[in-house]
């Protein structure tokens, strides 16, 4: 095993540099093989096309310690049904990624390097059928949008039904959003701002900054009442261990309020004797969109408190400073179940504040769509 890690790092050090012209060839050849394939993917392919071969990639990379993978190659199956990719699907991309990777090595390319990508990609894709196969869900669901809201220029809260059939996720979980009319085939991920109900009606908080992409725009800009969105099977594990009795510490700076929102839900419904404090952070007052509504929770429920923080705005009348110094301020937090949602600076920057006063790893959950 170690031989086959061995040689997947060797041959991979000869493309990473060329990574843009690796992806390149890989698509033309995939496309050449297989023009039908090319409708499974965006109009631009350095966005969410190249997303594909980078799983692809990372899952060759990490196929030297194949138990603790299992599961990610079984969930990266799950979620790629839906870009509609079947098995003889993911022949042709083998096919296609061997080529690549041969091309642009060149004379570094040797046959040991040729059977350890074929033997990694035959046991990826092995797992990642066998994760599709054990799905029941559809490889997508449509979904109306219901409510749009604007929050300032760059914020939106949405209300999406999911139509035909139930859309089973947990308080925590993210899904995979397409917006079909103005950006076919790229997905992007959003947590679901709400816990389960009957009306299988999802919320989601979203923001579009300069540097976002294009899903966030459409969501936040265009996006209104009637229009159709696709969403994909529900992924993520930050969820509620209903059975501990530790009391709960949640930490959220901006949108990521939305998978903390979830969970307080969920505890209204089941909670009686866990206290739970969510500390809620934004850059500026205005930004704190979702405090009236946790005002409101927490004048119903006893056990809840919200501590909201700005960090850029000394006006503001309440903690101040990054949300990761205030909960510091108000430790120890060592006997808690954590949650922990934002940006990836701030997630690490928790995460530290939290190592730092020794709350044991395993007592922390977070998602960062993997950008940590
Ligand atoms: N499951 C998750 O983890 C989720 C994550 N998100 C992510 O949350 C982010 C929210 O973005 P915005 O609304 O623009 O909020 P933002 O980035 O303006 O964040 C504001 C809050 O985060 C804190 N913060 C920002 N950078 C920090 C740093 N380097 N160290 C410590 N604290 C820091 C600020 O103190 C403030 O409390 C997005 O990147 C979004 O993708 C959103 C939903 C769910």
């Amino acid at each position: 095993m170690e031989d086959f890690a061995r040689l997947l790092k060797e041959s991979w050090a000869l493309v990473e540099e060329d990574r843009e012209r690796l992806s390149a060839h890989f698509f033309a050849r995939l496309f050449l093989l297989d023009p039908e394939l090319r409708h499974h993917f965006p109009v631009q392919l350095n966005g969410q096309g190249d997303r594909v071969l980078d799983a692809i990639v990372t899952a060759t990379q990490t196929v030297g310690d194949p138990e603790s993978f299992d599961g990610y190659l079984r969930a990266l199956g799950r979620d790629h049904r839906k870009y509609q990719i079947e098995a003889k699907h993911y022949e042709t991309m083998g096919v296609a990624l061997l080529d690549a990777l041969r091309s642009i090595a060149g004379d570094g390319w040797n046959l040991e390097y040729d059977q350890a990508w074929r033997e990694a990609y035959a046991r990826i894709s092995e797992k990642m059928l066998a994760g599709a196969a054990a799905d029941e869900n559809p490889p997508y669901w449509h979904g109306e949008v219901l409510t749009h809201e604007r929050h300032g220029r760059d914020m939106a809260v949405l209300t999406v039904r999911a139509l035909q059939h139930p859309l089973p996720w947990k308080a925590g979980q993210y899904v995979s959003i397409e917006v079909p009319r103005y950006h076919p085939q790229v997905w992007r991920r959003y947590s679901v701002a709400n816990a389960p109900n009957d009306d299988n009606v999802l919320e989601f908080h979203i923001r579009t900054t300069a540097g976002a992409g294009w899903v966030s725009g459409a969501l936040v800009r265009r996006t209104k009442p009637g229009d159709l969105l696709r969403l994909a099977a529900p992924m993520g594990s930050m969820t509620l261990d209903r059975s501990s009795t530790r009391d709960v510490l949640c930490v959220a700076g901006g949108v990521g309020l939305a998978p903390i929102k979830a969970l307080v839900e969920e505890l209204t419904a089941v909670n009686r004797t866990r206290w739970v404090h969510v500390f809620y952070g934004a850059r500026r007052r205005e930004q704190l969109y979702g405090l009236p509504q946790l005002q409101e929770l927490v004048a119903t429920y006893p056990w809840l408190s919200v501590t909201p923080a700005c960090s850029d705005d000394l006006s503001f009348d309440g903690e101040l400073g990054d949300i990761s110094e205030v909960v510091t301020r108000y430790g120890p937090w060592t006997t808690h179940d954590c949650y922990v949602s934002g940006s990836a600076a701030m997630v690490r920057a928790t995460l530290r504040a939290l190592a730092e006063d020794e709350v044991p790893a395993h007592n922390i959950r977070y998602d960062t769509f993997g950008d940590l």
